[in-house]
């Protein structure tokens, strides 16, 4: 198809990529905010469709276009499945940049590139913080297959997603779940020679492998952010809220055990085992922590949450597990409630607004009790100072800054657990322990704290040995044993099940 100079589109044809320009698109209110870029819900002006249009960050132009925005588009092109964000378009935006309501934007005069996606309601973060939320079993059930489903079909094509998390998971009133933000995603070969980088992954939802140094990898390391998230759904909160590298792999061996030679062969000579391997033996607790689970939920988060990635199930093998194919099953994705657009970045926003009225209460009331108070003064300005001071607020790791809470940052990336009440539902432990949760098994996704971010992790001087850049080559090469999970002893029936459910090419 010849070029055409923008806006002068066959709307039968599709648009070449990069033809269009954002004049295109109104861009309607942020939605979110990622490492990357900006993400609005816009208007295309000639069909009225409503779409997600994903900002380029281009802040640092020496660096090029940059290496996460080229993998996500080649990586997207070339995937086209129903549980798969939908790449539709690059458009460009060649001369003065425009604000939210059109007008030109002070001396912005730099190109930009948006990616356009189909539009998705909510992600799974900003849906489960709605107040009130629960899910059910049948609703956790189906949210869980379709995430199996399209990682599975990712994994299929030699595509390691490598950023599984909820806001990563986005939903639309339709109850259709898909795979998003394909930022950190990268091809592999099965045989997991090449040497990758082993910081990826939002620290909560990083595998012990990831943490313990390896550079040969493969699918496995998505299956335990899924184990992660299953177990956030049925949990009600995160169950590894790390503040940094070293914690994060504490948190993991109390759950799951120390690993040592027995139950994962070859952990010895992963780069940093020596360093983090726990002093004493830890007796592996998942099971008897969360034993209010439903049985069959239990044996399949047993198998994601599996140290040994070797061992570690399938996104196949778990599509076929008794707990889809036993009551109550999986609903259907359109039988579920619609709900009002939740983003993470929005409930985020909502829930900054509110701290902040809070605060100025608080600020308020005080005042209040310092002019009318009976304390000496110097007693009453002491108390005063504690008594205005936000939420808990859990030390951070150097390298994952919490976000302040002023109006200038409204639209910051969250690298941290915030500060603040109301983050977990009543009754939790906010301190990441296994308390039974207050919604009950099943439907009890509920409030958990925002992740420190896995792109661009440093970690911290004294924790991960001989990590000095980006990218965590060179290491010894560990040998993983056999090929990436149990599949192969799968029941015959299960295969039928799978084929008739999961209906595209292998
Ligand atoms: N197609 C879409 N429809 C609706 N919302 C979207 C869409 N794509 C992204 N978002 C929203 O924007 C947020 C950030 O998008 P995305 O994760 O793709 O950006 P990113 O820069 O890669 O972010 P991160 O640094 O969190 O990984 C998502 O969590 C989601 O809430």
């Amino acid at each position: 198809m010849a070029i055409a100079a923008p806006e002068q589109l066959n709307l039968t044809e599709a648009p070449t990529w990069g033809s269009r320009t954002v004049d295109c698109f109104e861009k309607l209110e942020q939605i979110g905010e990622g490492t990357y870029g900006q993400v609005y819900m816009a208007k295309e002006i000639r069909t009225g469709e409503i779409v997600a249009l994903k900002k380029i960050r281009m802040d640092n132009e020496r660096e090029g276009f940059p290496i996460t925005a080229i993998r996500e588009i080649k990586i997207l092109k070339k995937l086209h499945h129903e549980n798969v964000i939908d790449l539709k378009e690059i458009v460009t935006s060649p001369g003065r940049e425009k604000d939210d309501q059109g007008r030109p934007d002070g001396n912005k005069y730099k190109g930009g590139i948006y990616m356009v996606f189909e539009y998705m309601d909510h992600d799974l973060t900003g849906l489960a913080d709605r107040p009130g939320m629960r899910f059910s079993v049948p609703q956790i059930k189906c949210y869980m297959r379709q995430l199996l489903t399209g990682l599975h079909y990712c994994h299929v094509n030699q595509v390691l997603h490598r950023d599984i998390k909820g806001s990563n998971l986005l939903i639309d009133n339709k109850g259709n779940l898909k795979l998003a933000d394909f930022g950190l995603a990268r091809s592999f070969s099965n045989d997991h020679n090449a040497n990758l980088t082993n910081r990826v992954i939002t620290l909560w939802y990083r595998p012990p492998e990831l943490l313990l140094g390896t550079t040969k990898y493969g699918p496995a390391v998505d299956m335990w952010s899924v184990g992660c998230i299953f177990a956030e759904l049925l949990h009600g909160k995160p169950i590894f809220p790390g503040k940094d590298e070293p914690e994060q792999l504490n948190k993991i061996f109390e759950l799951c055990g120390s690993p040592d030679e027995v139950n994962w062969p070859g952990v010895s000579k992963i780069p940093w085992y020596n360093n983090f391997k726990p002093s004493r033996p830890l007796k592996r607790r998942l099971r008897e922590v969360f034993r209010h689970f439903d049985r069959h939920a239990l044996e399949l988060l047993d198998k994601m949450l599996t140290l040994d990635p070797s061992q570690r199930i399938s996104a196949k093998d778990a599509l076929d597990a008794e707990y889809f194919w036993t009551d109550p099953l999986p609903c259907d994705p359109k039988s579920l409630p619609t709900y009002e657009a939740s983003h993470e970045f929005q409930t985020k926003k909502k829930r900054q607004q509110q701290r902040q009225h809070e605060e100025a209460a608080k600020r308020q009331k005080l005042h209040h009790q310092q002019q009318h108070g009976r304390l000496p003064p110097v007693q009453q300005s002491g108390q005063g100072h504690t008594q205005i001071r936000p939420g808990p607020n859990p030390p951070m790791h150097a390298s994952h800054p919490q976000v302040a809470g002023g109006p200038s940052h409204h639209y910051a990336k969250p690298h941290g657990p915030p500060a603040g009440p109301g983050r977990y539902p009543a009754g939790g432990n906010p301190s990441g322990g296994y308390g039974h949760p207050t919604r009950g098994q099943g439907g009890a996704y509920g409030s958990g704290r925002y992740p420190p971010q896995g792109r661009g992790t440093q970690y911290s001087s004294g924790g991960m040995p001989g990590s000095s850049g980006p990218r965590g080559v060179g290491g010894p090469n560990y040998p993983h044993g056999a090929p990436y999970g149990s599949s192969g002893t799968g029941r015959g029936s299960n295969v039928n099940r799978n084929q008739q459910q999961y209906n595209w090419q292998q």
